[in-house]
């Protein structure tokens, strides 16, 4: 893959700026995914990348760029729109389909403004969406379909590569929720020390798998010696991560990796668009049987639902260290320090 800077901003991109370690994730091509001796490759490869590091790269995943810059270009637009035109989408409600946040005005520790909106069955969601900017729909609606499409076959993949057969969790992939996190993270003119500002609190995700679009550097994944570590930026890649679902269908042979958002500029607002996928809302998560051995390794985890999800985080402080997963855990000897 060619990663030649084509300009001065992708250069700059691609350049480390702060003093942490870049984390050597796998940039992971990941097309003919449907010719079997091509497959066998990508489903090892992602096998491997789940167990290391519980995140990997994906390029060549058949999203056009121009597809991967008009969501961001738009996102970029709606966080630029006047305070009050956002606040329409403003809620408290941890199950709002659609949900504007903001922690800028409380001088919080994190700096994160944030349009979540539920993305399948995109019908049923697409009308309660912003639409304004104008294209915002059309832009996110593309971006979300190609993510949804990408999600279900990623999944089957895992699951592929974990012995569980490429149609495991299909149905429910394909019925289950689609969560569109669009980021913003605005720089802080007023920090102290603006290398220990952070966008995004230590969190692992709750889906099953998450799929980020970065617009620039700023992910930073938590290894298991507890050091955290950048995740580069590449241009056209997708961030894949594992979350807290796939955890515990694995009984704990991927993991579901703490990471955070690190505010890297002091001039400029950094987007991402992390689009994470699981089961329905009601749908059980549970340890798949097959993947017990009572002797080798016993069931390491309690079945929960989305829902259950939803219920933790609105009465737990997750920038806290409070992580719903480790409410799940049974067997304490497989937990990989967070
Ligand atoms: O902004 C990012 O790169 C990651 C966002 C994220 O971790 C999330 O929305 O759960
Ligand atoms: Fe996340």
């Amino acid at each position: 893959m060619d990663q030649t800077p084509q300009n001065k901003e992708d250069y700059f991109q691609l350049v480390p700026r702060c003093y942490t370690e870049m984390v050597d994730l796998p940039v992971i091509e990941i097309d003919g995914i449907n010719h079997q001796s091509r497959r066998t490759i990508i489903v090892e490869d992602i096998a491997n990348a789940c167990k290391t590091y519980g995140f990997f790269q994906i390029v060549n995943h058949g999203i056009p760029q121009k597809v991967l810059d008009g969501a961001l270009s738009t996102a970029s637009s709606f966080f630029e729109l006047p305070t009050n035109e956002k606040m329409k989408y403003r809620s408290d409600d941890v199950k709002s389909p659609v949900r504007y946040g903001t922690s800028l005005k409380d001088n919080a520790k994190y700096r994160r403004v944030v349009l979540k909106h539920y993305a399948n069955p995109l019908d049923k969601y697409i009308a309660l969406w912003p639409d304004n900017p104008h294209d915002y729909r059309e832009k996110m609606s593309e971006y979300a379909k190609a993510t949804q499409k990408l999600g279900v076959s990623l999944m089957g993949i895992i699951t592929e590569g974990l012995g569980l057969g490429p149609e495991y969790k299909s149905d429910k992939m394909v019925k289950g929720v689609q969560a569109i996190m669009v980021n913003s993270y605005p720089p802080n003119p007023a920090a102290a020390q603006p290398d220990l500002e952070l966008g995004l609190p230590p969190h692992s995700d709750c889906s099953c798998l998450s799929i980020v679009l970065q617009g620039s550097r700023g992910l930073q994944i938590q290894d298991s010696d507890g050091i955290w570590r950048d995740v580069s930026y590449v241009k056209g890649a997708l961030v894949v991560n594992i979350g807290d679902c796939v955890e515990v269908m694995s009984n704990g042979v991927y993991k579901s990796v703490v990471h955070r958002v690190k505010i890297l500029s002091n001039n400029f607002t950094r987007i991402s668009i992390a689009s994470l996928h699981s089961s329905a809302l009601d749908e059980k998560v549970e340890v798949a049987e097959e993947l017990v051995d009572d002797e080798k390794r016993p069931k390491g985890y309690k079945e929960s639902t989305f829902n259950d999800f939803l219920n933790f985080i609105s009465r737990n402080d997750i920038s806290e260290g409070n992580y719903f997963i480790d409410t799940l855990r049974l067997v304490q000897s497989f937990v990989v320090p967070k």
